[in-house]
């Protein structure tokens, strides 16, 4: 048994790599990166730590990246910077040029965590973890648009073909314009291998044939509370099959998860979610998902 290898979305988190926001954060200039008017980095910090909270009572192993003085604010939102397979991870390049720094300290974490460095994309390519989700261990969707582009796509593909690993491109909106964040992560979260939260007014249509052809059973997310919520309601982390993390405030969608069998945990972090333009899910770079 291997310690390291998430080549789905849903099996049981074990180990994750994360980076606890301090002093970038704090000293944030929200223009620069996109942060949203509920921004205050104080609060954001504080509804980070309900999460580790939670992370650490469920038992999930976490590896910090190492602290340090370097100003990049988006660095907690591990899961862009880092896709992890049975064989070891490949080191992804940010579409947001604020966030290049971020690279060379998940190479260095994974390097010290003993995880085999499969390679790095590089320039002109460009894909986030967040535009990245497993439809099965060999079949890997990633969304095209604002941060994942042609050619990180192509070299995502190049560097995963020897491991048997089939990357399929899917063209994903503008929506809320160029300087926004959304990944294909932000419209779809799978809950389980075979249920997923969706929001299809903005779904690529091939995504959601996709998603029927595999058997995919999904939940609309409220339309409402998607928006209220800046786009977050849908970007929930999933702890392991029908058992998930969302933020706190959503009742008609957490409702729409209950039903769906769900065990739901929520966490007060719209400031850190809505104020930083990212969601749960993006905060944990799962390393290790197992039964
Ligand atoms: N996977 C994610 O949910 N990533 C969120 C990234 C948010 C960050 N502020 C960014 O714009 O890149």
């Amino acid at each position: 048994m291997s310690d390291y290898g998430a080549q789905d979305m849903s099996l049981p988190l074990r180990r994750v790599l994360m980076r606890r926001p301090g002093d970038a954060l704090l000293k944030a200039d929200p223009a620069r990166w996109h942060y949203g008017a509920r921004f205050n980095a104080e609060q954001a910090i504080d509804e980070y730590e309900s999460l580790v909270r939670l992370l650490l009572e469920k038992g999930v192993e976490i590896l910090w990246l190492a602290e340090r003085e370097d100003g990049l604010a988006d660095s907690m939102f591990t899961a862009d910077l880092s896709l992890v397979t049975a064989k070891g991870a490949v080191i992804l390049r940010p579409g947001k040029p604020a966030r290049a720094g971020e690279a060379a300290l998940h190479e260095a974490a994974c390097r010290a965590a003993g995880i085999p460095i499969l390679g790095r994309l590089k320039s002109p390519g460009t894909v986030e973890g967040g535009d990245c989700l497993w439809i099965d261990a060999e079949t890997l969707a990633v969304g095209r648009g604002l941060r994942t582009d042609e050619d990180g796509i192509a070299a995502l593909s190049e560097l995963l073909a020897p491991l048997g690993i089939d990357v399929l491109g899917y063209d994903l909106p503008l929506w809320r314009g160029a300087e926004a964040c959304l990944h294909l992560g932000s419209i779809a979260s799978f809950l389980a291998r075979d249920l997923a939260l969706i929001f299809p007014p903005i779904l690529p249509v091939s995504f959601y044939r996709l998603l029927e052809e595999w058997g995919v059973s999904m939940i609309e997310a409220p339309s409402d509370e998607f928006r209220a919520s800046g786009g977050m309601s849908v970007g929930i982390l999933t702890l392991g099959p029908r058992e998930v993390v969302m933020l706190d405030g959503y009742p008609k969608t957490r409702a729409a998860l209950e039903s769906a069998g769900c065990t739901v945990h929520a966490i007060r972090a719209d400031v850190l979610c809505i104020g930083c333009e990212g969601g749960l899910g993006g905060l944990v770079c799962p390393l290790l998902r197992e039964n």
